[in-house]
């Protein structure tokens, strides 16, 4: 799957018509393998056509001809009085072929009949929240009983960035031209946009454009990780400190130490509570555990910093937050980690929350990676949760250029960005959404780290295989989504990282 940005397909776009390929002619091929798409996935007897006054309502103009050639009793409705250019030619097409063209007030009762409603109001052109009348169709669309097919991008969502600024189409599926647009890969979009498929409209390679967020696939990361070749040893096939835990949260550092050991370090050293360090000893077997001071509370207390930084000189990499707890102390604690540990570190979980209004990640000069779920990141950015979770791949940019430092934001779209790149992951399920997916997968990356992946590989490396853990174990197991606990992960990293070989 192909994904660009919308001014990234304007471009293909415009370079295609240089080369001499008329707008006519990639609005044909868009408007035909968009309806070929709708009669394999729905074969509706009945469809209605709601098509804007741009390009996107002149592929919808298409779109109607095809499904009327193939049989279907389509209706159209276009919001404009006068259309012109190649939506204009496609919609004399449809006059003169007699396709039923009805006015706003027949809506309802089109929207009754219809056994799939193809949304072709806005497309890669919208420009701010949808004005009226297209706002309140847009409503009319979400509330009919049909199954919606949006034409390139959900009317509403911004095709660039995912965002929606008011009201937007949810679609069961979106057919785009040419590629999926990166908006319909990011939430909110994503949600707004359902299944994603793109049809071939003929740009040429030599008008192709390479796209600056990369969709990260199995293709894109295959090589990134390295086979553990002779000579080796325990110590150089990768070793990871892993900070994490406390006397009542045991359970996050135990999944980051076996996504790590899964991940294939060569040892993993685990510093944590002094009074979780008996348990979680005898938990993980093949760890070297550690237990440090603590406070009353059992937290890890700012006076284990001496004894984590002499671990952490044994380490290729260090992975610090899961279950540490929040406070004073552990902000120092998480400061003093940034300062004095030269190899790359991750920061997760409990880590990310204390450091907000903390200078010492922006201070660090050595590599660093935050993972934040939307609540973490809105406490680091001072901008809270929701505002994140809008406006995703925004935040996620503006933390990395603070911060100077790879974040890698989790989600159904996770995110991962390092100074001017980006990517967004392909692999996942709503499976994941359950305690501890997110410490197998801090685990999961540190361990790429301590192998000397750098961090924005290790990162985006790693939640590719995440996801496709989860991906696996529903292949797999034929369970419902809803039964994955995080360890249910860990038996299918070496399987999804054998992908990347
Ligand atoms: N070009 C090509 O070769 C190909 C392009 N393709 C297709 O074209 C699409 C892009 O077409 P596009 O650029 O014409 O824009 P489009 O999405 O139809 O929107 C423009 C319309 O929306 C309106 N409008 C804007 N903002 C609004 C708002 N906030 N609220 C309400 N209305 C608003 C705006 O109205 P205006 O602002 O002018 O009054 C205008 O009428 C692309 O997604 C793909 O489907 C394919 O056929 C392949 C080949
Ligand atoms: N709806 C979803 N679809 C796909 N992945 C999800 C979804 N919800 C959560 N995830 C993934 O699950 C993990 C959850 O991590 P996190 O929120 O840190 O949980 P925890 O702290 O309990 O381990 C992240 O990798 C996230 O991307
Ligand atoms: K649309």
């Amino acid at each position: 799957m192909k994904v660009l940005s919308a001014g990234e397909m304007g471009l293909a776009d415009r370079r295609s018509q240089e080369l001499g390929i008329p707008e006519i002619a990639l609005m044909e091929r868009a408007g035909v393998g968009m309806a070929r798409v709708i009669l394999e996935r729905c074969a509706p007897r009945r469809a209605l056509v709601i098509a804007g006054g741009g390009n996107n309502g002149g592929d919808g103009f298409v779109v109607a001809r095809e499904l009327h050639r193939a049989g279907v009793e389509v209706s159209v409705l276009p919001v404009k009085e006068e259309y012109t250019g190649s939506p204009g030619t496609n919609l004399r097409i449809l006059r003169n072929l007699g396709v039923r063209l009805i006015g706003p007030g027949e809506l309802d009762a089109g929207l009754g009949t219809a056994e799939v409603v193809v949304d072709a109001l806005l497309g890669t052109g919208v420009r701010g929240a949808p004005r009226e009348p297209a706002a309140g169709l847009i409503g009319k669309m979400n509330a009919a009983s049909a199954p919606v097919v949006a034409l390139d991008v959900p009317s509403g969502v911004n095709a660039e960035t995912g965002e929606v600024e008011g009201v937007a189409v949810r679609a069961g599926l979106t057919v785009a031209a040419h590629a999926v647009k990166l908006g319909c890969v990011i939430s909110p979009g994503r949600e707004h946009a359902g299944e994603n498929v793109a049809v071939d409209i003929g740009v040429p390679p030599e008008a192709d454009v390479k796209p600056a967020v990369e969709w990260t696939t199995a293709g894109t990361l295959r090589g990134l990780v390295p086979r553990l070749r002779e000579p080796a040893h325990k110590y150089s096939a990768g070793t990871l400190l892993v900070v994490a835990g406390s006397r009542r949260m045991t359970g996050a550092a135990e999944m980051v130490v076996r996504g790590a050991q899964r991940a294939g370090c060569g040892i993993v050293f685990l510093a944590t509570a002094g009074s979780a360090a008996q348990s979680l000893d005898a938990r993980l077997t093949e760890a070297l555990v550690s237990g440090v001071a603590e406070d009353r509370g059992g937290s890890m207390a700012s006076g284990a910093l001496e004894d984590i930084l002499q671990l952490a000189e044994r380490a290729a990499a260090v992975v610090v937050g899961p279950g540490i707890g929040l406070g004073q102390e552990r902000r120092e604690l998480v400061e003093g980690v940034l300062r004095g540990v030269e190899a790359p570190v991750l920061l997760d979980a409990d880590a990310v929350t204390v450091l907000a209004g903390s200078e010492a990640l922006a201070r660090r000069t050595a590599p660093a990676v935050v993972t934040p779920h939307a609540g973490e990141l809105g406490r680091l950015l001072g901008s809270g949760a929701r505002e994140v979770s809008e406006r995703r791949l925004a935040s996620a940019r503006r933390a990395a250029e603070e911060q100077g430092c790879c974040v890698l934001l989790k989600g159904s779209d996770t995110i991962v960005v390092e100074g001017e790149r980006a990517s967004v992951n392909s692999t996942g399920s709503v499976a994941l959404a359950t305690a501890g997916t997110g410490d197998v997968l801090s685990g999961i990356i540190g361990a790429l780290a301590s192998r000397g992946i750098e961090v924005y590989d290790a990162a985006r490396a790693g939640a590719w295989a995440h996801g496709r853990a989860a991906e696996i174990w529903l292949e797999r197991t034929g369970w419902p989504r809803e039964s994955l606990v995080a360890t249910d992960l860990l038996p299918h990293v070496p399987e999804a990282l054998r992908e990347l070989e």
